[in-house]
């Protein structure tokens, strides 16, 4: 699908007139608007009213790994001459970001798609789902300012595939929940509808996102292979891509599947998945009760009533130590990244005054 030479109608791909606007003084240098549908080593694929171009992301590649460009991201574009090839020259801000906290343990985020207004997060009924990890993921996309979605896959090979929706919209109030099956072609028509102008699929490695994908796009789109290269026969998407969904039903992100998800940044979206927990927490008798042993604590007698689980309050504790945990790590690296880059500056102003100091002496 690169470098098409047909003009594509960029309003499929979300064009707006907001972003129109917001791409005013780029229109006006020359550029040309394009949205980020795969980035890869210092190039991506950017889909622009001339068709899909490779260009060149040197120029937006800040040391912040949150702002280096992303899939769904609305670029301004120089489509290059002779030798010199495309460039992405800007940025326009972002309506949403969908961040996990980084793959190493330093703490850095990684931005797993922009612009997006619908977060799908896939889960396999073919194993026992890891609710903790659900709830991972669903603070992951309240925070990143789009709606969630629950789609169970592989309903084909779960005989329980109801008892199962129960437990996850037990964790997930008012989340929709979506049974379907990529190779049955079932709940597809449902968990469409549900989507909004742009869609982001996410979740664990091997539970059938880049399937549904290709369910929901019509086409072998993604590039879904069983590849032995890793020795482990594992099927694994190599690429992110952006495709628009048919009918004009806004576009559609597939990632790279997560070994492990890793929250940071997440207190507004962690309140959001535990809404139920903070409602009870404010009928305890203490404002600051810790919900353990103090007298009238309603989460305690929630517990004991069985209205909630054992599980869920562990789980929000421990997604709230990470998440504090992770903001004092960055904090650790933003003031050391300023002592730095303060012993840069002091030894380049020593090293000006030694030069004049020579120069005098001349
Ligand atoms: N039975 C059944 N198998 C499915 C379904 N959807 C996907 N699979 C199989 O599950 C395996 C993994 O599917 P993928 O679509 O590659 O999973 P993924 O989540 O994209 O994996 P990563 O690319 O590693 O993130 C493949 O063998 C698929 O054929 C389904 O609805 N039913
Ligand atoms: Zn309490």
């Amino acid at each position: 699908m690169s470098s098409s030479s047909a003009s594509v109608d960029l309003s499929r791909y979300g064009w707006d007139e907001d972003w129109q606007s917001a791409f005013a003084p780029f229109a006006a240098q020359g550029l040309i608007p394009g949205r980020v549908a795969r980035v890869d080593r210092g190039l991506c694929d950017v889909v622009t009213s001339l068709g899909t171009l490779r260009a060149d992301t040197a120029l937006v590649t800040p040391r912040d790994p949150v702002r280096i460009v992303c899939t769904g991201d609305w670029a301004a574009v120089a489509e290059g001459v002779a030798e010199i090839g495309a460039q992405v020259r800007a940025l326009l801000p972002r309506r949403t970001a969908v961040i996990r906290s980084g793959a190493s343990r330093r703490s850095l985020g990684q931005v797993l798609a922009a612009n997006v207004d619908t977060v799908v997060i896939a889960v396999s009924l073919a194993v026992e789902p890891d609710l903790g990890r659900v709830e991972r993921f669903l603070a992951l996309a309240w925070e990143s300012g789009a709606t969630p979605v629950v789609a169970l896959t592989k309903a084909d090979l779960a005989p329980d595939a109801q008892l199962i929706r129960a437990d996850i919209e037990r964790i997930a109030p008012d989340v929709p929940v979506h049974v379907v099956s990529a190779t049955e072609r079932e709940g597809l028509a449902e968990l469409r509808a549900v989507l909004g102008e742009g869609t982001v699929l996410v979740g664990q490695s091997g539970v059938g996102k880049s399937t549904l994908a290709n369910a929901l796009v019509g086409e072998d789109a993604m590039d879904v292979r069983a590849i032995g290269v890793d020795g482990k026969g594992r099927h694994t998407t190599t690429t992110r891509e952006l495709l628009p969904l048919p009918g004009g039903r806004g576009v559609l992100i597939d990632t790279p599947g997560l070994r492990g998800v890793g929250v940071m940044d997440v207190a507004g979206g962690l309140q959001q998945v535990f809404a139920d927990i903070d409602r009870l927490a404010a009928d305890c008798r203490f404002a600051d009760c810790g919900h353990l042993g103090e007298p009238e604590c309603a989460v305690q007698r929630a517990l004991d009533e069985g209205e909630l689980s054992y599980r869920r309050l562990d789980s929000y504790r421990k997604l709230q130590r990470e998440n504090q945990w992770m903001a004092r790590r960055a904090d650790v690296r933003l003031r050391a990244e300023a002592r730095r880059a303060r012993i840069e500056r002091d030894r380049h102003w020593r090293g000006r005054g030694r030069d004049a100091r020579a120069n005098r002496q001349v």
